[in-house]
Parts: structure tokens; sequence; C-alpha cells
């Protein structure tokens, strides 16, 4: 496949120390050759090692002085002859460098070009390259954790060994639809209906993973709520470790809906500090508390403060959503102030004195595993769009194994595991219908 060059600049944008410039394409080095000079010619020089170099303009000015990286064809992160320059990170000179860069007849690539083409190439699927902007983007150890064993091709694997169960089977029953005369005996629809079985129990397992995988990625959705002045702004600059919510001592401070992302043990929590829950005559206040409302509703935890010092038949508490118990912790603030008698459960914690914010943590942790969403042996966490192919796989597999039990006729039921084999194709990226005709001709023995 004939691409055409691209180019941008892979680092931040800002002052830096230093900032990469990346080309990728059948026309990098040609053009890398006009804005580069060193003290041999560029196809003299070594693949994979860094030269030191000056960049020019078209009229032949220094721009600056870097690095430069060659790589051949197939051995890139694209697959394609790829230029890397390490250059002096500063806004103007990179910003000047990549105009060159252009000048000299690169294409200013498309956000994610660069690993598109690495997928296109076939140096990754479709899963790796989603795992690459999910490093990118992990804000906790776990999350990352997660996106290293995706870009290591732990979903790949999954969906390859979920292939190779389903190819066989299909195969199988295609072969009865060549040869109308026979029927599947009994014992082979029952050795047939177990290995869908099989299927069906490791793509369950995959997309138990679902949940697990939206809170790595988009963090466990916090709520702090309950009455105004108990601190709850407190306890968001507290797990933040910085001043980001206003705090005062008059009730009703907080009106609108502040987020952030902090991590637990390891856990995302996209904390939400809330308006205090009281009847207000203020609109805009009303308007505050109902959004606190709807944010109980779709919490994946609720941090309920209340002020620990005022015994709890002063405090007005928090009504829950139904089933919202489970995911529920009641936290006993001021405790500095002394806690007051009567408090049978809650975490005890004094935002101004920072204690018993450990308890705290370890409460969340187990919050949140006992859910029964999070597995941390279970580093593996599929994304919304590979829940939506595992789950008409599972549809599709398991409409497979009705029809054969059905005796519905070979052709039903191949019709149907074609459906799931084209929704695994679609996990990786690799849809191939080449692979089952294969099987059919080559490892397949009809001639009982
Ligand atoms: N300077 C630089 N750093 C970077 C990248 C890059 O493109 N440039 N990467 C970009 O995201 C990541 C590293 N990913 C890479 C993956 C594969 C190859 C590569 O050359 N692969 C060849 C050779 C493999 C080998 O020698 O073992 C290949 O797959 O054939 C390079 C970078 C992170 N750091
Ligand atoms: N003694 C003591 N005071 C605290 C503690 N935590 C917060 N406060 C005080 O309680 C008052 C209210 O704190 P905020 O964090 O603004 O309370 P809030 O719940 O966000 O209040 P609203 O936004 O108005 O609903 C402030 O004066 C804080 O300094 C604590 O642990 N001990
Ligand atoms: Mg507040």
């Amino acid at each position: 496949m004939l691409q055409d060059t691209i180019a941008a600049i892979s680092t931040a944008l800002g002052e830096a120390a230093i900032s990469v410039i990346r080309i990728t394409g059948g026309g990098a080095f040609p053009l890398a050759e006009k804005v580069f000079r060193g003290s041999r010619s560029l196809h003299e020089l070594q693949r994979r090692q860094a030269h030191l170099v000056t960049a020019v303009d078209a009229s032949g000015d220094t721009l600056d002085q870097g690095l430069l990286l060659l790589f051949s064809a197939p051995a890139s992160y694209t697959g394609e002859d790829v230029v890397e320059f390490h250059g002096h990170g500063g806004l103007l000179v990179t910003q000047k460098l990549l105009e060159a860069v252009l000048t000299a007849g690169a294409r200013p690539a498309e956000p994610g070009e660069f690993t598109q083409r690495a997928f296109l190439n076939g140096k990754m699927d479709l899963t790796q390259a989603e795992a690459v902007m999910d490093l990118i983007h992990a804000q906790s150890t776990l999350a990352l954790k997660a996106a290293h064993e995706q870009l290591g091709g732990a979903i790949g694997r999954e969906a390859t060994v979920l292939r190779e169960e389903l190819i066989p089977v299909l195969a199988h029953v295609e072969a009865y639809i060549d040869f109308p005369e026979e029927d599947i005996s009994p014992d082979t629809g029952a050795a047939l209906v177990a290995k869908m079985d099989h299927v069906l129990e490791r793509t369950h397992r995959l997309l138990a993973t679902s949940e697990q995988g939206r809170i790595l990625r988009h963090g466990a959705r916090t709520v702090i709520c309950g009455e105004p002045n108990v601190g709850k702004s407190s306890l968001l600059n507290l797990l933040l470790g910085f001043e980001r919510a206003i705090v005062s001592s008059i009730a009703g401070t907080t009106r609108d809906t502040i987020e952030e992302i902090i991590q637990v043990h390891g856990i995302p929590l996209r904390l939400v500090d809330t308006a205090g829950l009281r009847s207000s005559t203020d609109d805009i206040e009303r308007i505050g508390i109902e959004r606190t409302q709807r944010e109980l509703e779709r919490a994946d935890l609720v941090l309920e403060v209340v002020d620990g010092s005022l015994p709890p038949a002063q405090a007005k508490r928090v009504t829950l959503p139904p089933g919202a118990e489970g995911r529920h912790l009641l936290i006993l603030n001021k405790a500095d102030q002394g806690l007051a008698p009567g408090w049978q459960e809650g975490i005890s914690l004094s935002c101004r004195e920072t204690t018993g914010v450990d308890a705290l943590r370890d409460a969340i942790r187990a919050v949140v595993m006992r859910a029964g969403t999070m597995q941390a042996d279970h580093p593996v966490a599929i994304n919304a769009r590979h829940k939506a192919c595992f789950e008409r796989i599972a549809d599709r597999v398991m409409a497979a194994r009705v029809a054969l039990i059905d005796g519905a006729g070979p052709e039903y039921v191949a019709l149907d595991l074609r459906e799931a084999l084209q929704a695994l194709g679609e996990v990786t990226g690799g849809v191939d219908i080449e692979q089952i005709l294969d099987v059919i001709f080559s490892s397949f023995c009809i001639g009982k």
C-alpha cells in the first residue's frame, strides 16, 4: 500500500528541553535529505542510531541542531520509513522545523495517523492501537497496567483464542452444507455445542471486565454529598492535595458541581463535589441541589459527609437512590472537635487536621472492589467498542447453539457462526474470511 508522507510534532507544544518531529512514509528519507545536514549524507547513516545534524529551511538557513534517527521499513513504529528529529524544545523553533519539513513535501498528519498506519501495516491490531491512547490517557496505576496489558496484545490474544475455537466449529458445520445427504450426528452435535459453550464462557468472562474498563478509563464517579457546611469541599481539597474548591463557613458556598480526577490505591476516581443538600428558595442553589440528586443516581460511589461533632439526631441525612446502599460511605467529619456520641457507623475524619484519610482510602478501595466491578488480578479491561462486539459474539454463538440443538439445518448454524466471527474480526480489525476457507480445504478432513 503506497501511502503519502506525513509529518507532525510528536511532543507537547510549549517550552521544553526537547521536541520531536516525526515523519513517516515512502518519501520520508528523500525529504529528510533536503532538511537535515550532517557530516555524512543521509543514506550512509546507520539506521536506528542517533546522529547529530543541522536542520535548515528551504533557503539553507539554520533552524536547529539536533539528533536524527532513521528507521527503514518495515522495522519502525509505523512499518514505513520513519525519520525522527529530536530538536530543542521551543514553540517557535519546533514550528519552523515542522514548516520546513512540510515545505520539503510532507503533509501534516491527522490525529492518530501514525498509529493508524502502524495498524494498517500490521504492526499492531486495533485493540493495541486503542491501548496506545489508553496508555497516554491513563490517570491511575491500574489504568496504566490495563493499558500495558492491552498494548501487549492481551485482548487480541483472547480474540485469537475465540477465533481458533470458532473456526473449526464453523468448518465442521460448513462441511455438512456441502454434503446435504449427511446429518450432523448427535455425538458430533454435542461436541460442537460443548465448544460453543466454551466460547460463550470465555466471552462472558471478557464482558465482565467492561465495568472495570469503564472505571479505569473514565474513573469511578464518586459523589461527595451532604448538608451545607459539613466540609464536602474541604474533603475534595484534602483528597486532591490542593485547594481546588472554595471553602467557607458560609452554608451554600458550593453551588455548581466540581469534578476532579484522583487515584486511590491505583483506582481512578472522578470526584464530584456538590452543592449542600437542603431545601432552598434561592433559584441558583436549587438548580445545584437538583444536579446533586442527578449525580447521586449515576454515582459508582457516594461519600456522604456529616458533621460528626454534632449528634446524629441533628444531622439531616441524604436520601440515597435505590440500590446505592452498597456503594455508600458515611464520613464523620470535624473529628477534631470531638465525635458526638450516638454515631453507630462511619469513618471519622478531620479535614482540618487531615486525620482519618488512610482509613477513608482503604474503605473506598473496599467498596469499589466489593461492587464486583474491579478485579485487581485481572488487568484486562475491555472498552465500550469491544463490549458491543463481544455482546454480538455471545448473541450469535447463542443463536447458533439454539439452531444446532433445534436441528435448524447447518446453513442456519453457519450463518450465525459467521456473524460471530465477523464481530470477532471487528474487535481486532482483522476481518478475514479467507482463513475460514483455508481451514475447510486444508486441515479439515471430510473423507471419513
Ligand atoms: N523516539 C520515539 N520514542 C517512542 C516512540 C517513537 O515513535 N519514537 N513510540 C511511538 O509510539 C513509542 C515506542 N514504540 C515503538 C514501537 C516500535 C518501534 C519499532 O521500531 N519497531 C520495529 C523494530 C522492533 C525491534 O527492534 O524490536 C518493528 O516493529 O519492526 C519503535 C517505537 C514510545 N517512544
Ligand atoms: N473544625 C473543623 N472544621 C472544618 C473541617 N472541615 C471543614 N471545616 C470547616 O467547615 C466549613 C465548611 O467547609 P466546606 O468545605 O466549605 O463545607 P461544604 O460542605 O463544602 O459546604 P457547602 O459548599 O456550603 O455545602 C469551613 O469553615 C471549614 O473550614 C474539619 O475537619 N474540622
Ligand atoms: Mg462546598
